[in-house]
């Protein structure tokens, strides 16, 4: 077995096969599927990953590896397999498929120290190779004659790691430590001497006398509600001592979280978990789809499983949307697990997220919660697998592999014979549509925990507040309601549903609307920095004076954005404090987590947002939530945007009232009509499915039938018109009756980057040899595709149809 199997770092479609290389004789014992190298490939050198090993080569000459980059494989076995899976499932190519479940440090080639992990004697050569150091720079390795195997073992045992040196920045965290420098009766001295008025001074030693160990120095302020000035002043007097200490990355100090313990279950719930805990005992895999309303204890399902699962000594993958991965969440399962949870979530930096990762892929935890990623998980004795707010279109990648993440979740729950739960308050009608057939298996949480009902909701037929009079964006019976809550001293959730909305500028002389130079979609304003961006391609350039197609000065922007709002609701209630939520104000890192607590902490009566308030949030004292525009994507030209609307409207209703004090809704909209907002308002999920299901027959389209998407693109109009009429005549060759090709027709945002875009759809209900016909259709486009600069993107689950 002296060759090895290579799937190198060169993302074309023509290179997307193993190459032959030889393994090296130092490199012999050590090398492993999973691991990562470095071979030549034509000129140049190139990352790639092992997946095989033979004896045998039908090639000569094979060039030798050069290098190896790890010394445990970064991918399992399982991991291998599932990228050969996920490559041929989404159409991608392999290397794209492993490198989506690597955290980005093992993207690229870092340099790499080894760290000395114990005090205990090691083997010779490796002493004399720290040489009383405790990291050594892995060339000096690659130096030595040290053989690859004896650091391998050593690493193994736990006594030898590798590090990656991530840019020094976030390599390593260093904190201020705090300890006691005497022993507790000498500082019950110092204590009683200190001057009466020094209150703190004496608390905090109190704490020391009563916790004589070393604590960090921001939990202890934290914790003791003291400042860095107290703590500086004692160490001035020599009772105190600081150190720095470097730590792991961890984003959320472990210790700041307060344990909490299984709640005794509803009957509701106890019906639901029954079955998830048969198919842990019996290491069965299952699907389950709970579908509970909003604060019907859906969580504390998912952590009592999960206990189960660690008991049983296996793990547990928790996949949470991306924008609600809140403090609050993350809390929920540290403060039930502790130090036993990983979180993996994109705010982290690489650093953070590597060490994240590098704790799941040592063991070290048993289970994590992360976004859509953090399915590919390195655990290799998984339990169970659970997608909470399966509905969530974050869990759809939406770039190469275009996968959704809970397909992905039942493969691996195939494969680990283990259950997986999707929980929601309004399940996909793809989901809940295998429920009623019986293929997942349904659990129905019809009451919240707290036995309250769900908040009113009160629909304000926004057509109505026009013709009396009332040109504003809020509709008098939500000012009524708000200024009362206010009074109050509640506080009140608003939603700006921003989708299909948005600040643009046109010309009121010519109608002229200012649009990004290289896609085809219109600019939006930015108030703060008065300039026009792109959200597609990040351009940007200032705001106009005169219009550029008619001169006239009365070029104005228009649509409303949050910040509008914000504006016009201080004029309306002078004394409302407002928090405004967006892209823009959470920008920063941590920016996000600072304005919630602001919230939570009474700084502010509203919290004003789009989508990402929606979510997950739990206020206590929040007893009125409004939606300011509850249509607007009612009319988007997307199958799904009723079903969006639905989801939405529910989500935002469960953040009223949830604890004590009764919660009400405002739902103000020009289309009060429309059944997905009349059911929403009843909470009705049932009676939509039915409805919606009924619209999807009738149209033909999912869950009914199946979608892929064929993109074209490329600088020149004619290629993509031509290239998109020829995909769609060769396919139409190849597919089943009865399977519809529509198109090609130019994408709804036609330019982009300035790229031309046409789109094949294809609807189908039965197409077996589908993958196999489309990747031999845009095999011929190889060449064009690699010399030509076209692309061809490929979505075999299709969400954005925009
Ligand atoms: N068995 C129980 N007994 C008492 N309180 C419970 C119980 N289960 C859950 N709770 C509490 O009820 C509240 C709502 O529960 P939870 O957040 O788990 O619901 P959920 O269905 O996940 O809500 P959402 O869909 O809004 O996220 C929480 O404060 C939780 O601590
Ligand atoms: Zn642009
Ligand atoms: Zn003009």
């Amino acid at each position: 077995m002296n060759i090895a199997k290579v799937i190198v770092d060169v993302p074309a479609s023509s290179i997307n096969q193993t190459f032959d290389y030889l393994i090296p004789e130092k490199y012999a014992d050590i090398l492993v599927p999973g691991m990562r190298v470095i071979v030549p490939f034509g000129p140049r050198k190139i990352m790639g990953f092992v997946v095989g090993q033979t004896s045998e080569s039908s090639f000569d000459s094979l060039k030798e590896i050069d290098e190896v980059l790890d010394l445990t494989p970064v991918l399992t076995r399982e991991l291998l397999d599932l990228g050969k899976w996920l490559a041929e499932e989404t159409l991608s190519l392999y290397i794209t498929a492993f490198q989506v479940m690597l955290p980005q440090v093992l993207k690229a080639r870092y340099k790499k120290e080894l760290e000395r992990l114990t005090d205990e004697t090691l083997s010779q050569d490796l002493e004399s190779l720290f040489a009383g150091r405790d990291f050594v720079p892995y060339e000096e390795l690659e130096d030595t004659n040290l053989s690859y195997s004896k650091v391998q073992q050593a690493i193994q045992d736990g006594d030898v790691t590798v590090n990656y040196l991530v840019k020094s920045r976030v390599t390593k965290k260093q904190v201020t430590m705090i300890k006691p420098n005497r022993e507790s009766h000498l500082l019950e001295e110092a204590c009683q001497e200190l001057p009466g008025n020094a209150k703190k001074q004496q608390q905090l030693l109190q704490y020391f006398i009563e916790n004589p160990y070393e604590v960090e120095q921001n939990i202890l302020i934290k914790k003791l509600k003291t400042t860095r000035s107290v703590i500086k002043a004692l160490l001035d007097k020599q009772l105190l001592i600081a150190s720095k200490k470097e730590i792991y990355r961890n984003p959320y100090e472990d210790s700041t979280f307060e344990k909490t313990e299984a709640l005794e279950l509803t009957k509701e719930q106890q019906q639901a978990i029954t079955p998830i805990r048969n198919s842990i005992r019996q290491n069965q895999h299952d699907v389950f789809l709970i579908h509970g309303v909003t604060g019907s204890g859906k969580t504390e399902i998912y952590l009592q499983a999960i206990q189960d699962v660690i008991k049983q000594g296996k793990e547990a993958i928790v996949l949470v949307p991306e924008i609600s991965l809140t403090p609050q969440m993350v809390k929920r399962f540290k403060g039930r697990f502790g130090s036993n949870v990983a979180v993996m979530h994109s705010a982290l930096s690489s650093g953070e997220k590597y060490d994240e990762w590098r704790r799941i892929h040592r063991k070290e935890v048993q289970v994590v919660v992360g976004a859509r990623s953090a399915i590919f998980a390195p655990f290799e004795n998984i339990g169970i697998i659970i997608i909470d707010e399966e509905h969530e279109n974050s869990y759809k990648q939406e770039d190469n592999p275009r996968y959704h993440a809970r397909d992905v979740a039942i493969h691996r729950g195939e494969i680990h014979q283990c259950p997986v739960v999707l929980g929601s308050a309004t399940p996909t009608l793809e989901s809940y549509a295998r429920a009623h057939k019986g293929v997942y298996k349904l659990a129905t949480l019809r009451k919240r925990t707290n036995e309250k009902d769900m908040p009113d909701v009160e629909i304000v037929d926004m057509r109505n507040e026009l013709h009396e009079g009332n040109r504003s964006m809020f509709s008098r019976t939500l000012i009524e309601k708000m200024e009362h809550r206010i009074a109050k001293g509640e506080q009140i959730v608003l939603l700006l549903n921003r989708r299909g909305y948005s600040t643009f500028v046109m010309c009121r002389d010519c109608g002229h609307v200012k649009e990004c130079p290289h896609c085809d979609i219109a600019l939006t304003y930015h108030k703060n920095s008065n300039r026009l961006k792109c959200h597609y391609c990040s351009y940007e350039e200032p705001m106009p004076v005169f219009c550029p197609s008619c001169n006239s000065d009365l070029i104005r922007f228009f649509g409303t954005g949050t910040q509008r709002i914000e504006e016009s609701l201080v004029q309306l209630i002078p004394e409302a404090r407002v928090i405004r939520m967006d892209v823009d104000t959470t920008r920063g890192k941590g920016a996000h987590e600072k304005l919630l607590n602001q919230f939570v902490s009474k700084q502010a009566d509203i919290l004003l947002g789009t989508q990402m308030i929606a979510k997950g949030l739990d206020f206590a004292n929040v007893t009125l939530a409004g939606v300011l525009t509850a249509d607007s994507m009612l009319h988007l030209p997307d199958f799904r945007s009723s079903e969006k609307t639905f989801q939405l409207l529910t989500q935002v209703s469960g953040r009223a009232g949830r604890h004590d004090l009764p919660g009400e809704v405002i739902i103000q909209t020009y289309t009060p009509e429309h059944y997905s907002i009349q059911l929403a308002s009843h909470y009705d999920f049932v009676q939509f499915y039915r409805i919606e299901m009924n619209t999807r027959k009738t149209f033909q389209y999912p869950p009914y039938v199946f979608l892929t998407l064929i993109t074209v693109s490329h600088q020149n109009h004619v290629t993509v018109v031509q290239t998109a009429q020829r995909i769609a005549q060769l396919l139409q060759q190849q597919v089943e009756d009865g399977t519809v090709i529509l198109g090609p027709t130019p994408s709804p945002i036609a330019r982009m980057k300035d790229r031309y875009r046409y789109q094949c759809m294809i609807k189908y209900k039965s197409e077996p040899n589908l993958r196999r016909t489309i990747k031999k259709v845009i095999r011929q486009f190889d060449e064009d595709m690699r010399k030509n600069d076209l692309q061809i993107h490929v979505d075999m689950q299709p969400y954005q149809l925009m």
